[in-house]
């Protein structure tokens, strides 16, 4: 086989680069396709199977694989020697000890934050999302779905368009193959996608139009699991028709902005820059004189909403950083 699976896989020269002379002659990389209780479902070049998610020698601190992951594997052991660094990783609070983290996804290349354009449809909700995308340095696009249910799928477009600069916008009807083929930009060949959006906004909907039958990745991985049936998969990739993966983000539709300070920072740049030029580097932002956030929004050069949203989310992010602050000390 040929380097053209490995490109297929997602491998680029951000991995590539991180090997050292000997390892390119004694191992070979795999992604983690799948992450089961006591095994990982990989692909490689020339190989797929399972191996042990336990790495000799790794540290307490070390990198433990999750799905997404490129491992290197020893050829002679077929044993995970390393976890190769990651473009990024999705990660919240673990629901059984809030002191850890608990990892969901590593190596996104794009993020389809989805809303919907009907009533349901919601800045600071899209705002909350872009600050997890930023904070996770993930490259984000806004899919507006339901847009064959109102006249005026622009509007709800342009509303998104002006939170940032720049922000990729899409409006979409879910349901209609042709018009999600505007996603395919980002569902190529070795390109890998996730989905953040409330429940009900049409994930699901925009998925399955995306995604043949099955994936072609579990299938084999299950071809080779001897059992015949399907084994409980904690998370996995699942191929698209256009080529690219899809990974699962379970549990992050209740995202929490726990130290998500530099997200908050890129999505509000405005705001950020606007606080460097007030008088007092302690300023609240309320009746201080030399406030320039407060000029601002008397000049009408700031909404005073996005100012009450950002610091709604600012907030936030300080409680649950200083809530973790006392947890540490106790
Ligand atoms: N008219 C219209 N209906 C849509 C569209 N996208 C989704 N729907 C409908 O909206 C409902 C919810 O869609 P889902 O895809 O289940 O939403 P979800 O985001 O996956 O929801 P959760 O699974 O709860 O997170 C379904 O009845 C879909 O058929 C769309 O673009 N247009
Ligand atoms: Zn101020």
């Amino acid at each position: 086989m040929t380097d053209q699976t490995l490109a297929d896989l997602g491998w680029t020269a951000h991995f590539a680069d991180q090997l050292s002379e000997d390892e390119l002659l004694y191992c070979h990389p795999v992604r983690v396709m799948a992450v089961h209780r006591g095994k990982i479902a990989v692909s490689g070049a020339e190989s797929q199977g399972f191996v042990s998610p336990y790495i000799a020698g790794a540290q307490p601190g070390d990198d433990h694989p999750t799905v997404g992951d490129w491992l290197l594997v020893d050829n002679r052991t077929q044993e995970a020697t390393r976890v190769l660094r990651r473009m990024n990783l999705f990660k919240r609070r673990s629901p059984a000890d809030p002191r850890k983290d608990q990892m969901i996804a590593a190596n996104v290349d794009t993020v389809f934050i989805v809303a919907s354009c009907n009533q349901d449809f919601s800045i600071a909700r899209l705002e909350r999302y872009l600050v997890l995308a930023r904070e996770v340095d993930v490259h984000p696009v806004i899919v507006l779905t339901k847009a064959d249910l109102t006249e005026t799928p622009e509007e709800f477009a342009a509303a998104a368009r002006a939170i940032e600069p720049g922000l990729l916008v899409e409006t979409v009807d879910g349901r209609d193959r042709t018009d999600v083929k505007r996603l395919a930009a980002w569902c190529g060949s070795g390109k890998t996608v996730a989905f953040l959006g409330s429940s009900g906004v049409g994930k699901s909907t925009l998925v399955n139009a995306l995604r043949g039958s099955d994936s072609i990745g579990t299938q084999a991985v299950r071809a080779k699991d001897g059992t015949g049936r399907h084994t409980t998969t904690v998370r996995e990739m699942h191929r698209l028709d256009d080529g690219g993966w899809l990974l699962d983000l379970p549990g992050m539709r209740e995202l929490q902005l726990s130290e998500a300070a530099t997200g908050l920072a890129e999505v509000f740049d405005d705001i950020t820059l606007l606080a460097q030029e007030c008088r007092f580097a302690d300023c609240s932002h309320g009746v201080e004189p030399g406030c320039a956030i407060q000029a601002a929004i008397a000049a009408g050069s700031l909404a005073p909403d996005r100012f009450d949203r950002w610091r709604k989310l600012n907030a936030e992010e300080n409680g649950a950083a200083s809530r973790l602050t006392k947890r540490r000390t106790r």
